[in-house]
């Protein structure tokens, strides 16, 4: 296992939510983990497995493209090594969350995402009115070779500070309070992949 550089980021994370509600981590996982999720991803975009993600929860669920272009899978336990490996730093990323800020989470959901080109997701809050169990929103991000004219950022609007970019640079990990950031993705002129999760609350 090569999942550790993570560990002496924790406090930092857990610093940077609790003072601003949100944190970005630029090394997160390390690169060849990273480069085979990507390949995994890859691989289940070729072979039909992502199909075009909703907007809102079980029956209410409604595939808009006005809203969101990317198409998703999400993850299950015991797929491959490399996403269990994921899962894994995730978790405990989790429990030390809870250890240091209380918030009583109890489990992670996660999918990966591939954004075609010129595909966005407008600006929205992670809690749905009719699911208020997502606590924490994480977004790593998997593309190699990115560059700012390739667009594509994770823009996150904070209540008390000017609005930010991110761009979705392969290690790069975003975190944010699910139901107090609102945040939207800006559209790329290249294929755009990701991890995205949720911690929740029962
Ligand atoms: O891919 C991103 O940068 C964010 C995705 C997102 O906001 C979502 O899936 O809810
Ligand atoms: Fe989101």
């Amino acid at each position: 296992m090569h999942t550790h550089n993570y560990r002496h980021l924790l406090p930092q994370i857990i610093d940077d939510l609790a003072t601003q509600g949100w944190s970005q981590q630029d090394n997160f996982l390390p690169e060849p983990l990273t480069h085979e999720l990507a390949q995994e991803c890859r691989a289940r975009a070729d072979s039909g497995a992502l199909t075009p993600a909703g907007v809102g929860r079980s029956q209410a669920v409604a595939v808009r493209e006005g809203i969101r272009g990317d198409r998703i899978q999400w993850l299950e336990a015991g797929q491959s090594s490399a996403c269990d490996q994921y899962l894994a730093a995730m978790d405990e990323l989790r429990q030390a969350l809870n250890q240091a800020l209380y918030l009583g989470l109890e489990d992670y959901e996660s999918h990966f995402a591939l954004y075609p080109p010129g595909a966005f997701y407008k600006k929205h809050l992670d809690r749905f009115r009719d699911d208020d169990h997502r606590c924490v929103s994480a977004v790593y991000y998997l593309n190699s070779d990115w560059h700012s004219e390739h667009g594509g950022a994770l823009r996150l609007y904070p209540h008390d500070a000017a609005e930010r970019d991110v761009l979705p640079h392969a290690c790069s990990l975003v975190l944010f309070m699910s139901a107090e950031l609102p945040h939207e993705v800006l559209p790329a002129t290249r294929e755009r992949l990701s991890l995205a999760g949720w911690f929740r609350r029962r």
